[in-house]
């Protein structure tokens, strides 16, 4: 079944774009136990790091599509908000959650600089796991909407980890035992809205990242993310597709597997051909280990035959929650991967 989306509404992705190769995963036939299917599955997680879910014929999948189309409405309504409102919603509550802006240097007709904007809703705060960050009304009142994106989204990615732990010959439940949903962790559901712009090179180098975190679930009505393709270098568009997320591996699994699951480098760019006048919406899953977990390879299965990764003896311990926030704001920014870590400071 082809679960109705509002990507019909907006003009066509153009033809004739190099795509990236991502193969389609489906979520059904994962729930279904089907062995080629999760082989399949692992295969593009130690090759590219990135694939299409395909949500169709899963009573869970298409819950969630379904409810990425609210949650799309609700971000537009929500970003619509005036920029005083959102910004009480701010770093002043947290450098990292909330509220996040950056102004552009284009400018709105009245002279302010657009802004390309976030907004992080802990999943600790939405199922109640903690004492709750303010949050403005409107996002208050779709809590049954949130609560159910995150439980959801949760069981995805918890289904994989599962069928991670048996190709990597590891006890089942090892990585969920690192990612329980009881416990604190850096998960959250991100909102995220890039005015029209024009292309600008600078601002896009300084885009490009890998997810630091588990597995990223991720949808977006235009293009526009590109990933570097491993084998040419050259980047290349994820064209988004109608029922399907675009899955992707966090530098977490890179570390937690001394390297055999891959998280692969990425950008968002100006959304191309008819598209580009519009702006751009996208709605992000990040799950994270849990705060306290030390960021080192784990034991046991396959792991322990694996070559010692770079300066992996030299490192020095670090919990997830540290390497998170140095990740994202302190001396630790770059990508991780198989050839150990990469630095990257900010342009
Ligand atoms: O907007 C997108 O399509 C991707 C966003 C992304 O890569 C991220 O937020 O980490
Ligand atoms: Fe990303």
């Amino acid at each position: 079944m082809v679960i109705k989306t509002s990507h019909d509404t907006l003009p066509p992705f153009p033809s004739g774009l190099v795509t990236a190769p991502l193969v389609s995963i489906s979520l059904a036939k994962l729930e279904a136990g089907d062995k080629a299917e999760s082989a399949a599955f692992y295969e593009a997680c130690k090759n590219l790091g990135f694939f299409y879910c395909d949500m169709s014929g899963s009573q869970l999948g298409e819950r969630i599509v379904e409810n990425a189309e609210n949650m799309h409405r609700l971000q537009k309504q929500f970003f619509a908000l005036p920029n005083e409102e959102k910004e009480k919603y701010g770093r002043n509550i947290d450098i990292f959650y909330c509220y996040r802006f950056f102004p552009l240097t284009i400018r709105d007709p009245n002279g302010e600089p657009l802004r390309a904007e976030n907004y992080n809703m802990r999943k600790d705060d939405i199922l109640g796991n903690c004492e709750r960050l303010p949050a403005p009304q409107l996002i208050l009142d779709h809590q049954t909407l949130l609560e159910t994106y995150v439980r959801d989204c949760r069981t995805v990615i918890d289904l994989m980890l599962n069928l991670l732990d048996e190709h990597l010959g590891l006890p089942i439940g090892t990585l969920y035992s690192y990612h329980r949903l009881t416990e604190r962790s850096g998960d959250h559901a991100r909102f995220i809205q890039a005015p029209v712009s024009p292309w600008d090179d600078k601002r896009i180098a300084s885009g490009e990242h890998t997810d630091f975190g588990t597995i990223t679930i991720l949808f977006n009505w235009l293009g526009g993310l590109q990933i570097r393709h491993p084998q040419t270098n050259e980047w290349v568009y994820v064209k988004p597709v109608p029922g399907s997320a675009v899955v992707n591996l966090g530098d977490a699994l890179v570390k937690f597997t001394a390297g055999i699951l891959r998280s692969n480098i990425h950008r968002v760019v100006p959304p191309p051909g008819e598209q580009s006048g519009l702006p751009r919406n996208s709605l992000v899953y990040f799950s994270r280990p849990e705060n306290v977990v030390v960021m080192k390879r784990l034991k046991g299965g396959i792991i322990d035959a694996q070559p010692k990764v770079p300066g992996e003896d030299t490192e020095e311990e670090i919990t997830s929650h540290d390497w998170i926030m140095r990740r994202a704001h302190g001396d630790l920014r770059g990508i991780y991967t198989a050839k150990g870590f990469e630095f990257r400071p900010p342009a």
